[in-house]
């Protein structure tokens, strides 16, 4: 295995007895040319897992493990691209970057130069190669910043919200970027994004992370297929009335398309029968199985961990 993080934890101190547990008890595994998207809302502990994952935090509990190694030795197995473009320089030029961070990387100069320059031809932009990175485009810089964090050679990219700030036409270009790469060199991925289509466009395998813990984790599509065949769309003669939608909404995760029809993903624990049953009081025109997206299937385990219910974590083997 490419990287194993085993029973992470990472208690941070507060000004009250009490430490602040920020990452409980977490484990995963990047294989080998897979890219695996590390999904969690705002606080939810992905910075803090990825970055002792880099060695830059130390975990109270749990260890990791790359290449079968504890990490603290393996660190030039690693490359990561953390806050964007901006941990490169925006007054050298690309090929000044990668000299520079080939170097830090006992790279060297010339053959940072030719690995760092035949980056630029594959991606297209040899032409940039020697302009100050300020001068060129947030989606150009981002790719300059990937082609750094490549330019050891890792066997393992950390990639962390890769695509925030960027157009379209930028942001789809850094995903084939990233799936070519994968392709390529079996580079394994683990990638941070709030956006959940460029984590459905690119990722094998999805992780969940909510307040600290793991809440959910499976093969991006098969997880998608087993969400489908839970979620309906349900359409009413006439607009429910507010406890009617009250009620709905205790079968699972539920929202609204208009007055007449909701969509509902059922929670873990309510049968599709039980929902049947109560549809029968109901002004109900049509039941038919809905298309999730991993926005909906996100916003579906989040909402459910978040009402403490059960949720099945692990969805590999479907
Ligand atoms: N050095 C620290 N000291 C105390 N608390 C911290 C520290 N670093 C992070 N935290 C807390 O740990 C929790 C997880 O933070 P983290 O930055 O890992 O979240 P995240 O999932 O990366 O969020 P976002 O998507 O907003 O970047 C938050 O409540 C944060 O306030």
């Amino acid at each position: 295995m490419l990287l194993s993080a085993n029973h992470l934890s990472k208690k941070f101190p507060t000004s009250n007895q009490q430490p602040f547990v920020a990452v409980q008890d977490v484990s995963f595994t990047v294989p080998t040319g897979r890219v695996v998207a590390f999904l969690g809302p705002n606080g939810a502990g992905k910075t803090t897992t990825i970055k002792m994952l880099l060695g830059l935090i130390t975990p109270t509990h749990g260890t990791i493990q790359v290449l079968g190694h504890p990490v603290a030795r393996t660190l030039g197995a690693v490359g990561a691209v953390l806050e964007g473009s901006r941990n490169i320089y925006w007054r050298l030029s690309p090929l000044e970057n990668f000299e520079y961070w080939g170097g830090l990387r006992g790279i060297p100069r010339k053959i940072a130069q030719k690995r760092g320059m035949a980056y630029l031809t594959t991606f297209g932009l040899d032409a940039k190669a020697d302009q100050p990175v300020r001068a060129l485009s947030r989606g150009m810089q981002q790719i300059v910043a990937i082609c750094c964090a490549l330019i050891h050679q890792p066997q393992l990219l950390l990639l962390d919200e890769p695509t925030l700030g960027l157009d379209l036409t930028a942001a789809e270009q850094i995903q084939t970027i990233i799936r070519q790469l994968v392709a390529d060199t079996h580079l394994g991925v683990l990638l941070t994004t709030h956006d959940m289509s460029v984590a459905q466009a690119i990722a094998d395998d999805v992780l969940m992370i909510d307040q600290g813990t793991i809440v959910f984790r499976g093969e991006t599509q098969s997880a998608l297929r087993g969400f489908s065949s839970e979620t309906y769309a349900l359409s009413f003669a006439k607009p429910l009335m507010s406890p009617e939608l009250t009620q709905l909404g205790r079968w699972g995760t539920m929202a609204p398309v208009s007055p007449t029809q909701v969509i509902i993903t059922l929670a873990d624990t309510h049968p599709l029968s039980e929902l049947l049953e109560y549809l029968g009081h109901l002004p109900i025109t049509a039941i038919e199985k809905q298309q999730v997206d991993l926005a909906a299937l996100f916003k579906h385990v989040i909402r459910q961990h978040q009402k403490g219910a059960t949720v099945h974590v692990d969805r590999r083997e479907q």
